[in-house]
């Protein structure tokens, strides 16, 4: 068969599907991916394949296009070519794909999504970038590591420069930046939860997976499904990563004297750590009241929930800055705030380009905010858990202490920060604070 009539590969073209949804539209990849896939009607191999190429080639795009850069003779690239050739490059500078089979496939995907036109032009970059290995290419893009290294790493590692900065503030000191920015940039295992009295540890293991080190309802799957394990279909358990199931049993764990009846988690959707501390109240004999200002949002706690014996947890759609319930009514309150993610980046895969600096000042009012209003509903005496799914400075240790500098009633009991390269987890932060009687 002839080079133009080549049909292209289905994981190679749904790949690309991705990335232009992602680029034009605006979406997210993990939202995507699975439509992206019934679409192209892919399974197994060819779905782990198409899932591998676009995560990675949107994941390492901030070394990818500087070596494309390079190779380049005009600056300009249409938008879908570099996509094109973001896809060529992971296949070539990450993955086992031999040379000519990443060129070829690449050629012929343009041919089909662009047209003849860029055909040449992808074949002689991807040849260009395939003579060299993938350290050569940062030695030559890459600000040089000893006088600029979080430069280096931002693109060695392929973090906005921002993130790098932000994250080695957060660590403390650069030694074990390099292993953070390469945790993030693996992809997650898939790590199951089983909610105390509905499903046991047992069951999920029996599934095929292990026990996690530190949770004791974790169950890391070794491979397969998680929807088609029947405790999950019925939500008897759930996909939580072992950090936030941590941070849910920081709030459930805390030490508290008198009452321990009702509970409140402020920011609930879509419905993770509502589930698993739903589960715990029910055998304890509390409820829980889980709160989520959007409503899709909201759907979806009550959806996490279905498993849950009646009249345990109760759902409200409402904006946690204007509580639908009198102050000082409940025992122990979550407030796991939306933030800007930057510890979750190894499932979300765009999410580091999509940040800005200029989004911190916003999401940091928020936050004090929600955290003011969760102390404002905790009586004297309760535990509030301040949680974010970002390890910044910024969105953790500075909200809870300009917070506390305005109260005089709270203290700081315990604290948690857990590390993807440390810890395994999603770089969650969990701080748990008590209103004194
Ligand atoms: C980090 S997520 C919570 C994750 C959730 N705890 C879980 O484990 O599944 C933050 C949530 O806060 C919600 N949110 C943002 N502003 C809010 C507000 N003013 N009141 C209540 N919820 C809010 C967002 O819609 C989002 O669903």
């Amino acid at each position: 068969m002839s080079e133009r009539r080549r049909p292209v590969d289905r994981p190679r073209r749904a790949a690309l599907d991705v990335l232009t949804a992602v680029r034009a539209d605006g979406a997210y990849a993990n939202l995507v991916l699975p439509q992206v896939l019934r679409k192209h009607r892919l399974e197994g191999r060819d779905a782990g394949l198409a899932t591998e190429l676009a995560s990675g080639a949107i994941r390492m795009q901030g070394l990818y296009d500087p070596v494309i850069d390079a190779c380049l003779t005009k600056p300009r690239l249409q938008p879908e070519v570099r996509d094109v050739l973001r896809l060529g490059a992971h296949q070539l500078l990450s993955m086992r794909v031999p040379d000519h089979a990443a060129i070829s496939t690449s050629v012929d995907l343009v041919r089909a999504s662009v047209g003849q036109g860029p055909a040449g032009l992808v074949n002689a970059v991807l040849r260009a970038i395939s003579r060299r290995g993938v350290q050569d290419w940062i030695d030559d893009v890459a600000p040089g590591r000893a006088s600029d290294l979080h430069g280096h790493l931002a693109v060695a590692q392929s973090h906005p420069r921002w993130v790098v900065d932000a994250l080695a503030d957060a660590l403390g000191a650069d030694d074990e930046l390099e292993d953070l920015l390469a945790a993030d940039n693996a992809a997650p295992r898939v790590t199951l939860v089983a909610r105390p009295g509905l499903a046991s540890v047992a069951e999920l293991e029996a599934a095929g997976g292990s026990r996690t080190p530190r949770s004791p309802h974790g169950v890391v799957l070794t491979g397969g499904d998680p929807g088609s394990v029947p405790a999950v279909a019925e939500g008897r358990a759930g996909v939580q990563d072992e950090g936030s199931q941590l941070v849910a049993l920081a709030l459930a764990d805390a030490v508290l004297e008198g009452r321990d009846e009702t509970w409140l988690d402020l920011c609930a959707g879509p419905g993770g750590k509502a589930a698993l501390l739903a589960a715990i109240a029910a055998q304890r004999g509390a409820t829980l009241v889980a709160n989520e200002r959007q409503p899709h949002r909201a759907a979806l706690v009550a959806s996490a929930l279905r498993a849950v014996p009646a009249g345990v947890a109760h759902v409200l759609a409402g904006d946690g800055m204007r509580p639908a319930w009198v102050p000082g009514v409940f025992d122990r309150v979550l407030v796991d705030a939306a933030c800007t993610g930057l510890g979750a980046l190894r499932r979300r895969p765009e999410a580091r380009w999509r940040r800005a600096p200029g989004d911190l000042g916003q999401l940091v009012a928020l936050q004090q905010v929600l955290l003011d209003v969760a102390l404002e509903s905790v009586r004297p005496g309760g535990v509030v858990v301040y949680a974010t799914c970002s390890p910044l400075l910024a969105e953790t240790t500075e909200v809870v202490q300009a917070v506390l500098a305005r109260r005089a009633d709270t203290v700081e009991v315990d604290r948690l920060q857990l590390w993807p390269h440390r810890d395994g987890t999603d770089a969650m932060f969990a701080a748990t604070l008590r209103r004194e009687g």
